[in-house]
C-alpha cells in the first residue's frame, strides 16, 4: 500500500476510535450532549462566540437537560443551567468545584505560568494569592487610599456620559460602567500614574486573552432571569432587591443561589464588596449630577451585548455566562 494511503487509513481509524471513545465509552461518565465528530465537530464550536452559543445551549438544555456535554476543543466542557445543581456544586461541594485545570501552552505565558490568582489551581499558592489579595489590596482599611482613584474613575466616567449626551446619542450606560470597573482594577493594580489611552491598551491586550483561552460552564444568565425566582424577570424593576423586613440581598449565594454576577463559592469574586461599594457610589453621583430621560420616542435599551471584562477569564456581570472549570 502507499505510505500515503496508508496514513489516512491509520488517521480515519484514530479518529473514528476517538469518536466512540468520546461520545460512547467517556460519554456515560459525563452528563449528556450531542453527538460530535472529532476535529470537525470541535472546530465547529469553536467557531461560535459566546453570544452565538447561548441559544444553541438553551435548545441543548432544553433536549438534554440541566447539565450538557460539549467537546469545545481538546476537553470536555460541561454546562450547568440550573440554579439549584450550581448551589449544589459550588456551594456543597466547594473544594471539588473550586479548581482550575491546566491552562494550554499558550495560556499559561498570558497567565504567568497560572501563577495568578484566577487562574491558579486549587491549593497552597491560590491560598496564599487569595489571602495576600483580601489582607492587603481588599482590607477594608485599603479603601479610603483608593479615593483618589476612584474619583479619577468617576471623572472618566462623566465625561463619557457627558460626550454622549451632548451628540444626541442614547447613553450606553452599562458598557460605561463596566469600562469603570476595569479603569479601577487598573489603577488599584498598577497606581493611578497611567493615563486613559494606557488602560485602553491593557484592555486590549486582556480582551485577547479572554477570546483565546477563555472557558465558560455556568449559565449565569439563564439562572439570573428564573421565571420561579424572578417575577416579570426581563423588566427593569430595581426594587425587587428590596424587602420589607430590611434584610439585604445576598448576591454570594451562600443559602440559595437567585443570580450570580460575582460567582459563587471558595472561588467567589473577592473583590465584590469593593466593587458593590464602588458602583453605588458611582450611580450616585451620575443621578445627582444628570437629568436621566428615555430619548424621544425611543425605548431604553436593555438587549444584551457581548462584552469584553476584567480579569481575563472572568467576567464583569453583564456577560451572558461565566466559567469555572469544574472536573
Ligand atoms: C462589578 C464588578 C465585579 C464583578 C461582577 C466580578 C465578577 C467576578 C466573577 C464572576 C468571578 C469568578 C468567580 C468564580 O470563578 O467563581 C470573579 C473572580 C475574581 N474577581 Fe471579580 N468581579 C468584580 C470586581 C472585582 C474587583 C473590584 C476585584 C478586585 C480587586 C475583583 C477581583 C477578582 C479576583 C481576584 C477573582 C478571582 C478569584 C479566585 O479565583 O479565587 N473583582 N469576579
Amino acid at each position: 500500500m502507499e505510505t500515503w494511503c496508508l496514513i489516512l487509513v491509520s488517521i480515519s481509524i484514530s479518529l473514528f476510535l476517538k469518536f466512540i471513545f468520546n461520545n460512547f465509552l467517556t460519554a456515560k461518565k459525563l452528563p449528556p450532549g450531542p453527538v460530535t465528530f472529532p476535529i470537525i465537530g470541535n472546530l465547529l464550536w469553536l467557531r461560535l462566540s459566546f453570544h452565538n452559543l447561548e441559544p444553541i445551549l438553551r435548545s441543548l438544555h432544553a433536549k438534554f437537560g440541566p447539565m450538557v456535554t460539549l467537546r469545545i476543543g481538546t476537553r470536555p466542557v460541561i454546562f450547568i443551567a440550573d440554579r439549584a445543581l450550581a448551589h449544589r456544586a459550588l456551594i456543597h461541594n466547594g473544594a471539588v468545584y473550586a479548581d482550575r485545570p491546566p491552562a494550554l501552552a499558550t495560556a499559561k505565558i498570558t497567565t504567568g505560568n497560572q501563577l495568578n490568582i484566577s487562574s491558579s489551581s486549587y491549593g497552597p499558592t491560590w491560598r496564599l494569592l487569595r489571602r495576600n489579595l483580601m489582607a492587603e489590596i481588599l482590607h477594608p482599611s485599603r479603601v479610603k487610599s483608593y479615593s483618589h482613584a476612584r474619583n479619577w474613575v468617576l471623572q472618566i466616567l462623566q465625561n463619557r456620559f457627558e460626550s454622549e449626551a451632548k451628540s444626541g446619542r442614547p447613553v450606553r450606560v452599562m458598557e460605561h460602567f463596566q469600562y469603570a470597573m476595569f479603569c479601577l482594577l487598573v489603577l488599584m493594580c498598577f497606581g493611578d500614574k497611567l493615563d486613559e489611552s494606557q488602560i485602553e491598551r491593557i484592555e486590549e491586550v486582556l480582551r485577547h486573552v479572554l477570546v483565546n483561552f477563555g472557558t465558560i460552564n455556568f449559565m449565569v444568565a439563564e439562572m439570573g432571569r428564573d421565571p420561579k425566582v424572578w417575577e416579570d424577570p426581563m423588566a427593569f424593576k430595581p426594587e425587587r432587591f428590596l424587602n420589607g423586613g430590611g434584610e439585604t440581598f445576598d448576591i454570594t449565594g451562600s443559602r440559595e443561589i437567585k443570580m450570580m454576577p460575582f460567582g459563587a463559592g471558595r472561588r467567589i469574586c473577592p473583590g465584590y464588596g469593593l466593587a458593590m461599594l464602588h458602583l453605588e457610589y458611582f450611580v450616585a453621583n451620575l443621578i445627582w449630577k444628570f437629568e436621566w430621560k428615555a430619548v424621544d420616542g425611543d425605548d431604553v435599551d436593555l438587549s444584551e451585548k457581548e462584552e469584553f471584562t476584567t480579569d481575563g477569564e472572568r467576567s464583569l456581570g453583564m456577560e451572558v455566562m461565566y466559567g469555572a472549570e469544574v472536573f
